[in-house]
């Protein structure tokens, strides 16, 4: 398990990380969710020890493999040479180091441009190798701070499919993002961290469950407001009524009647799973954070 305890870091006075206590389970791939500015690259960093001066501690107990946001490759090097050069800092030597660069190479998908110079790949070729220089000495831990930044969708869905593949290995994972949905899809469990702080953590099913209710949404000529007039909380959506209700499956139910007394064909009426991204902005709210200190 990673534990990070009491960290706060200072960029003079400004404060990027207040008191993060954090606990990621082994085996798990473990999102880090928050917006521009939150503190995510600045704790990632900390973690994999490029920052060092911090106040709290923390303890991985292992070999980490870091993924930084920034592309750090050496442009006029081909892909070959680049991962040989990460694996000697890795300590790798000889056959040991060939075999390991050649299935990094086929884990990423660069087999056949091992040879091509950095600067003749595109943006997605470099973040998968950014991604395979932190994987050549098998590390039992890694970070991979917003690894699809500026990817097209096929290198997206390979960096996916990596991840998963570490995931069977029973790799420990943290994965930073903006992107609910992917974190949603690729990980276990969830840190949500704003304004330096980590708001809510745990199971992204538990979270679900606690926090986010599923809401029933319709859309049909002939549904208009006063068919909600008792319901709470309901939005106008895409042309239809998102209608968040205590109970989902009564509204649905409810509805449905309503529409055969009415003799209405809705074009759509079904629930709304509930969403990371509804549980991230009822804790955080929905205010831009421009003001707050841009991408580093
Ligand atoms: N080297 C630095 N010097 C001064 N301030 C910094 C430095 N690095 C980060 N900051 C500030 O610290 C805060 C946290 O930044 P950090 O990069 O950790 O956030 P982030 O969540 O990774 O953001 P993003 O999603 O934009 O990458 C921001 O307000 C940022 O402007």
């Amino acid at each position: 398990m990673i534990r990070v305890e009491d960290v706060s870091k200072h960029y003079g006075s400004k404060q990027a990380l207040n008191k993060v206590e954090l606990h990621v389970p082994a085996g798990v791939c473990y999102g880090l969710i928050g917006p521009n500015g939150s503190g995510k690259s600045t704790l990632m960093k900390i973690l994999a020890g490029v920052i060092r001066e911090y106040e709290g501690k923390f303890i991985v107990p292992g070999s980490l493999g870091y993924v930084p946001q920034e592309i750090s490759l050496e442009e006029t090097l081909t892909a070959f040479d680049n991962l040989r050069f990460f694996g000697k800092i890795y300590g790798l030597t000889g056959a040991h180091l060939a075999g390991r660069i050649e299935a990094v190479l086929a884990a990423i998908g660069l087999k056949e441009r091992a040879t091509d110079k950095v600067n003749t790949f595109s943006g997605g070729m470099k973040r998968r190798l950014n991604i395979g220089c932190a994987l050549l000495h098998e590390p039992e831990f890694v970070i991979m701070d917003e690894p699809t930044v500026g990817v097209d969708p096929q290198s997206r869905r390979h960096i996916f499919l990596l991840v998963e593949q570490l995931k069977r290995q029973g790799t420990t994972i943290i994965y930073t993002s903006h992107h609910m949905e992917e974190v949603e899809s690729l990980c276990d469990d969830v840190a949500f961290i704003d304004r330096g702080k980590i708001v809510e953590q745990g199971s992204i099913d538990a979270l679900l469950r606690r926090y986010a209710q599923s809401a029933v949404f319709i859309k049909g000529e002939g549904v208009v407001r006063d068919w909600f007039e008792l319901v709470e909380r309901v939005e106008e959506k895409d042309g239809g009524w998102l209608v968040h209700a205590e109970e989902p499956l009564e509204t649905l139910k409810q509805l449905s009647m309503r529409c055969q007394e009415e003799k209405i064909s809705p074009t759509q009426l079904g629930l709304v799973e509930a969403r990371l991204e509804d549980i991230f902005f009822s804790l955080t709210g929905t205010d831009l954070r421009d003001s707050e200190g841009g991408d580093e």
